[in-house]
């Protein structure tokens, strides 16, 4: 499989999950070139391989048609910064929106199981903590609080907004998504019963 097909396949998967209502979200993976990213606006559940286009890295398209997405310059800026990402997913999930607003400061983790699914982590007991930084419509902006919190070796959350996962390749970021989407559904589930 391409990585192009690799990403659009990663795409339709968070899209099938219901991750990207209302064209919400947007995915790119690390080229030789720079990145290939979705194109602003598409509708994630019927993706095709003219909605991704190449941009270098700093976020100039230099293959493909239309815009790139609203928050291009935000996956292009984590390229530039830690060269050991490959993917960059981001949805908008219930989850993700509701906590990341609830807790601007960051949403810890204790005793799950999943947390194992995060590089790095070999026990559920253990404190670690998903970190949030503030929503922005400026990408310059947004990505100067990402480079403030860094290293966040599995991604963050964007207050009110949703998760921006990360990984070596595509394979771990989808990993990465998958399992911050998990822990923040226990935790939100959680928060229903402490009431
Ligand atoms: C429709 S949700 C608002 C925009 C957004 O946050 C997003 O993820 C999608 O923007 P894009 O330009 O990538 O379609
Ligand atoms: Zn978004």
């Amino acid at each position: 499989m391409t990585s192009q097909d690799e990403l659009l396949a990663a795409i339709s998967w968070a899209a099938q999950q219901g991750w990207t209502p209302a064209t919400g979200g947007n995915f790119s993976a690390r080229a030789p070139q720079g990145y290939l990213v979705t194109a602003s606006g598409r509708d994630k559940t019927r993706i095709q391989a003219d909605d991704l286009l190449l941009c270098d890295l700093d976020g100039r398209v230099l293959e493909g048609s239309g815009k790139p997405s609203a928050e291009s310059d935000l996956h292009a800026a984590l390229y530039r910064l830690d060269p050991t990402i490959g993917c960059v997913l981001h949805t908008h999930t219930v989850a993700s929106t509701v906590l990341s607003h609830r807790f601007p400061d960051g949403i810890a983790l204790n005793g799950f199981e999943m947390q194992k699914a995060l590089h790095g982590n070999s026990t559920h007991d253990a404190t670690i903590c998903l970190p949030v930084v503030p929503n922005s419509q400026d990408m310059d902006e947004l990505a100067a609080h990402v480079r403030a919190g860094w290293p966040m070796p599995w991604g963050f959350l964007v207050a009110g907004h949703g998760i921006y996962a990360v990984g070596a390749t595509i394979a771990e970021c989808r990993r990465h998504l998958e399992a911050i989407e998990f822990l923040l559904a226990c935790v939100l589930e959680e928060s229903r019963w402490s009431k």
